[in-house]
């Protein structure tokens, strides 16, 4: 029947949930202890995570090159705002970052997906529960098309709750003859091109702290406090539904979830199990800004190691991965899943070397490699990456980012184009067909407004309309619309990898679409 693998994974997610919420109750309890001033400790004594950190700190990076930080005016503000949020408490759970890493080990070998999304840079004026409500809704929705459709658990990885820092590729912008210093995100400096608003200011910090706090508490009342529930699948509509071939898709599958549901409640499945009213969710963001990765930095009284609480996992950016740089060295040391953003630029060789500098100990679901070159070269260079990886024994979750590899410049707006991101996630799963390795998960940057920020897909967005709706203060975004189609995409990408897999093994499987 088509709908049977959907429930047995839904249910199979249920019971892997329970960790999770008793990890949730410890957070609070724990969380406490952890606030406590800090305790210098420069080595790890025993325990296997993080055996070879050597001389790792938290402050360890100081003493490299730290590429991509802004220039701050008044170097003794910056240590006033720190040791404000040195004494914030941590806003994440070293707990929670361990269940995600056991998510990550499954996506590593195909037994889950990871979704990650959000926004390119969260923005202070466009802060609202409204907003949040939305993109998390998507982030929901498009989580249940790829279980659905595609049969496997997704992990929900939001860019949510601390995306605020941007590397740039120029220091200066320059309009007319007027040139200044480029905005980096508003936990650094302001979008308006004036002299005053583009000073790094070091406050910035506690305020993108304050509003990370409210939007992670926001995201775990949605998670826990019954609005994520699958018997509420139904209910997850925005304005564009019934208008849009999407929408329509969406509802569709939504009332056979649905159908699905009924059948399991009346096998027995309670309308109050956990899968009925709550989800997992977890944060990320780029670890970009170390001053602030640094006052977040906490020793976890669990396991007396170092996790970056101001997120569950974070990522090294493609412009600051150098090996002998800040950026790896104070990666290396947190104990949380981390990423890192492959170009085309790298080299095979090096990415094995610089895998082995983020996760030594070789632990599944540690490191995730996101890959964002555009299609083309996709096809080109990856295939070298993936061999050169499993020729070194090493154990990475492959993401692919069809977004930052696919930024072009139309009428005065940077843009991606629908059908050259759906191209760069073909060509993604094409690869690992071929290679016979793991596809395992999708980073967007992706909203839930309606914005007109990349044009194409069934939304119609066209090259004319980029000047009605764009939000975004750095890079264009995937809108609700073109989110949701992308979802569609991958859970058929799914689908088919899971029925060839059921092939080989002699299996029969029955998907939903
Ligand atoms: O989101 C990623 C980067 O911050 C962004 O692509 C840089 O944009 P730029 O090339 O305009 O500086
Ligand atoms: C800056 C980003 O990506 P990349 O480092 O891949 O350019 C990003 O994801 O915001």
């Amino acid at each position: 029947m088509a709908t049977t693998i959907g429930a047995k994974q839904q249910l199979q997610r249920g019971a892997s949930c329970r960790p999770a919420r008793a990890g949730l109750k410890r957070a609070v309890r724990v969380q406490a202890i952890a606030s406590e001033p800090r305790v210098a400790v420069t080595s790890n004594n025993g325990a296997a995570p993080g055996t070879t950190l050597g001389d790792w700190s938290p402050e360890s990076w100081r003493k490299r090159t730290a590429h991509q930080q802004p220039n701050y005016p008044d170097k003794e503000e910056v240590a006033k705002a720190c040791g404000e949020i040195k004494s914030y408490p941590p806003l994440i759970f070293a707990g929670e970052c361990r269940n995600l890493q056991e998510r990550l080990a499954k996506a590593a070998v195909g037994e889950a997906f990871i979704l990650q999304g959000g926004d390119c840079a969260e923005a202070f004026t466009q802060f609202s529960a409204n907003q949040i409500r939305d993109t998390y809704r998507v982030l929901l929705q498009m989580s249940v098309v790829m279980m659905f459709g595609g049969g496997v658990p997704v992990v929900k990885l939001g860019r949510m709750a601390g995306q605020f820092a941007k590397p740039r590729s120029a220091d200066l912008e320059t309009k007319g003859d007027v040139s200044l210093p480029s905005y980096r995100g508003d936990i650094i400096n302001g979008p308006e091109f004036t002299e005053q608003a583009r000073i790094p200011d070091p406050w910035r910090l506690v305020r993108a702290y304050n509003q990370s706090a409210a939007t992670l508490n926001l995201l775990r009342g949605f998670s826990t406090g019954g609005y994520a529930g699958l018997k509420r699948i139904a209910n997850w509509n925005l304005d564009f539904m019934a208008n849009s071939d999407e929408g329509k898709a969406y509802m569709d599958l939504a009332r056979r979830v649905d159908e699905a549901l009924q059948f399991m409640m009346a096998c027995g499945l309670s309308s109050d199990s956990d899968i009925m009213s709550e989800t997992e969710f977890y944060t990320s963001h780029e670890c970009l800004l170390l001053d602030y990765e640094e006052a977040l930095t906490r020793l976890d009284s669990t396991t007396n190691t170092w996790y970056d609480c101001s997120a569950h996992f974070l990522w090294c950016g493609e412009r600051t991965r150098q090996l002998d740089a800040s950026h790896v060295e104070f990666m290396r040391g947190i104990q949380n899943p981390i990423g890192v953003k492959v170009s085309d630029k790298m080299d095979p060789a090096e990415l094995v070397s610089l895998i082995a500098s983020l996760n030594p100990d070789n632990t599944p679901g540690r490191l995730a490699v996101i890959v964002r070159m555009g299609a083309e070269k996709l096809r080109a260079k990856f295939p070298a990456l993936i061999e050169a990886v499993e020729q070194a024994g090493q154990v990475v979750t492959w993401v692919c980012d069809p977004m930052h590899g696919n930024t072009e410049s139309c009428n005065g707006f940077k843009t991606r184009r629908y059908d050259n991101v759906r191209a760069e996630v073909e060509a993604f799963f094409d690869v690992h067909d071929a290679m016979g390795s793991v596809p395992g998960g999708v980073h967007l940057e992706m909203t839930g407004d309606n914005v007109t920020e990349c044009v194409g897909g069934g939304s119609a967005v066209g090259e004319e309309d980029l000047n009605t709706r764009y939000h975004t203060h750095c890079d264009p975004r995937l809108n609700a619309e073109q989110s949701l189609e992308m979802a569609f995409y991958v859970a058929s990408r799914l689908r088919q990898r899971k029925e060839k897999i059921a092939k080989q093994k002699n299996q029969h499987i029955t998907l939903a679409f």
